[in-house]
């Protein structure tokens, strides 16, 4: 599902973010990634979805060398990978109904194939009747609910998740992990950056472990 092949990232800084970093990781897995603050999580998520791009190196996702992905062809593949952010990122001028719609509306469906995908990913997430709610009334761990209603109601084969659970208390965070454990058996590929290693040990996974920049653990190859 994801091949890194000896990628490197520098920041127009002259930062060196990742260096030479090789992994794998087959469709229908759920893969850990962590390492200190800055040992360059984000950055490989973010060449996944193609938000930057390598200095060097190959980028392959779902069979697709993300090289010869160009600009305008970059929507269209986002589609198929579902993200998941700390802070969520709701917009609070419209109902959870409407914020779990957006990707779809923007994907073109018609209206009454939303409304039935929406509330099959509310119900998934146990939100159903917080469809007409503002995000803004709902607490921490269901708004970061509705950011995964959100980031799965397009199937998507991999999902990406960016410290899902880092403002969420070991109880909400477990139940966080429940849900994507529930995508992963219906055959997602999750990739969930982490600090969390007490987390990250009940969930008995296999862990790629990023220091400076380099993969020292788990790389799968
Ligand atoms: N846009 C950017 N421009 C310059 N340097 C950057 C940029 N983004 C990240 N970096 C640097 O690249 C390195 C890796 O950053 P990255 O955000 O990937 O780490 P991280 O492991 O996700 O950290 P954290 O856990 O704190 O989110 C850091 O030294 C960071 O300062």
């Amino acid at each position: 599902m994801i091949r890194f092949s000896g990628v490197s990232k520098r920041y127009a800084t002259g930062q060196d973010a990742l260096s030479r970093v090789d992994f794998h990781i087959d469709r229908g897995e759920m893969v850990f990634l962590t390492g200190h603050s800055g040992a360059g999580k984000s950055t490989l998520m973010k060449l996944i979805m193609l938000m930057e791009r390598p200095t060097s190196g190959q980028v392959v996702v779902g069979g697709r060398n993300t090289e010869r992905i160009r600009a305008k062809q970059i929507a269209h593949y986002r589609r198929d990978i579902g993200v998941v952010f700390q802070n969520h990122q709701l917009l609070f001028d419209r109902s959870v109904f409407d914020n779990i719609a957006l990707p779809l509306q923007v994907a073109g469906f018609q209206n009454a194939d939303i409304g039935r995908r929406v509330r099959a990913a509310l119900d998934k997430v146990g939100l159903l009747h917080k469809e007409r709610h503002n995000p803004i009334t709902l607490s921490g761990g269901e708004q970061q609910r509705v950011g995964i209603a959100r980031a799965v109601v397009n199937k998507p084969a991999l999902v990406l998740a960016d410290e899902p659970t880092g403002n969420l208390d070991p109880e909400l965070s477990a139940e966080i992990m429940n849900l994507f454990r529930q995508f992963n058996e219906l055959g997602m590929t999750l990739v969930i950056a982490t600090h969390d290693i007490d987390l990250i040990e009940r969930m008995n996974r296999r862990v790629l472990h990023l220091e400076q920049g380099r993969v020292v653990s788990g790389g799968g190859l």
